[in-house]
């Protein structure tokens, strides 16, 4: 890759959340997180909906600016340095909004050639990527307006894979994805992971983040409430027990909804 990555020195956190806080209009949506993403680690972010995570995230990768806090990716301050920030990092945000009149190849050439990648570079890559998520052939036709939800999440991780980043920032990245294209994208995060790179998702499925990550954190109206090894933050219990003792859900039984049962 031709684009010149920023300097990074030995230890340095992959990702530091500093103090964010976010408040919508009288809503604090985050309240003063700070999270610590160790380089090579695998970080689950869970929390009920509503919990903060997505504006966490996107605050932490510099699509949303905070009312307070900052974020730093591998010490560059996102939000001072948004250019070498983003080089070292990719994202798949929430509702990710992509250029749609083009086909996933097209996608993929015009964001490797935004970032800075020469021709054959992106060519070479785009091919792989495409291959990989099971996005070619016949797929290769459709344009991205086109593609069922969980074809926008395989193109998404590919967009975010493309400039060969050291850090994965993915919200919720296995919603609405099959369990072959799970399997898929399970496989390609280990194997980042594996080669020295940094990945944080927040996710639902507390079964996918005991199999896939090593450091969990949970939140739970805009605080982070629990953050550490995943052994240490479960403890004897399964990450769902811990998870509802910790964010004090009511497990919902459905009493009333009297009329379904009419
Ligand atoms: N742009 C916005 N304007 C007003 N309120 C917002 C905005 N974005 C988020 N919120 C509110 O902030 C809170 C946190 O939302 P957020 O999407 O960060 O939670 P989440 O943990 O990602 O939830 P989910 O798991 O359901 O995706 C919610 O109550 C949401 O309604």
């Amino acid at each position: 890759m031709n684009a010149v990555q920023p300097r990074v020195e030995d230890g340095t956190a992959a990702l530091r959340l500093l103090g964010l806080h976010k408040v919508f209009g009288e809503y604090t949506a985050v309240d003063h997180a700070d999270l610590t993403v160790a380089p090579g680690s695998f970080y689950g972010l869970v929390g009920p909906n509503g919990a903060g995570k997505t504006t966490a995230l996107s605050m932490a990768v510099g699509l949303l600016r905070p009312d307070e806090g900052r974020s730093e990716v591998f010490g560059v301050d996102v939000w001072a340095d948004p250019l070498a920030a983003r080089k070292l990092m990719g994202v798949l945000p929430d509702g990710l909004a992509l250029p749609e009149r083009l086909t996933g190849r097209e996608l993929l050439t015009y964001l490797g050639q935004l970032r800075g990648l020469d021709a054959k570079t992106v060519a070479d890559r785009a091919t792989e990527l495409l291959d990989v998520m099971e996005l070619s052939g016949d797929a290769e036709r459709t344009l991205v307006v086109d593609y069922s939800t969980g074809m926008r999440k395989k193109i998404g991780l590919a967009t975010a894979l493309l400039h060969g980043p050291r850090l994965l920032v993915l919200d919720e990245p296995f919603e609405a994805v099959d369990p072959v294209s799970a399997a898929t994208i399970k496989r390609i995060l280990n194997r980042f992971v594996a080669g020295g790179g940094s990945v944080l998702l927040s996710s639902h499925v507390m079964a996918l983040v005991e199999q896939l990550c090593d450091t969990v954190a949970v939140m739970a109206k805009g605080r982070v409430v629990a953050e550490g090894p995943l052994d240490q933050v479960r403890g004897a219990a399964s990450l769902e027990d811990t998870f509802v003792e910790l964010v004090g859900v009511k497990v919902g039984g459905g009493e009333g909804l009297s009329w379904l049962a009419s």
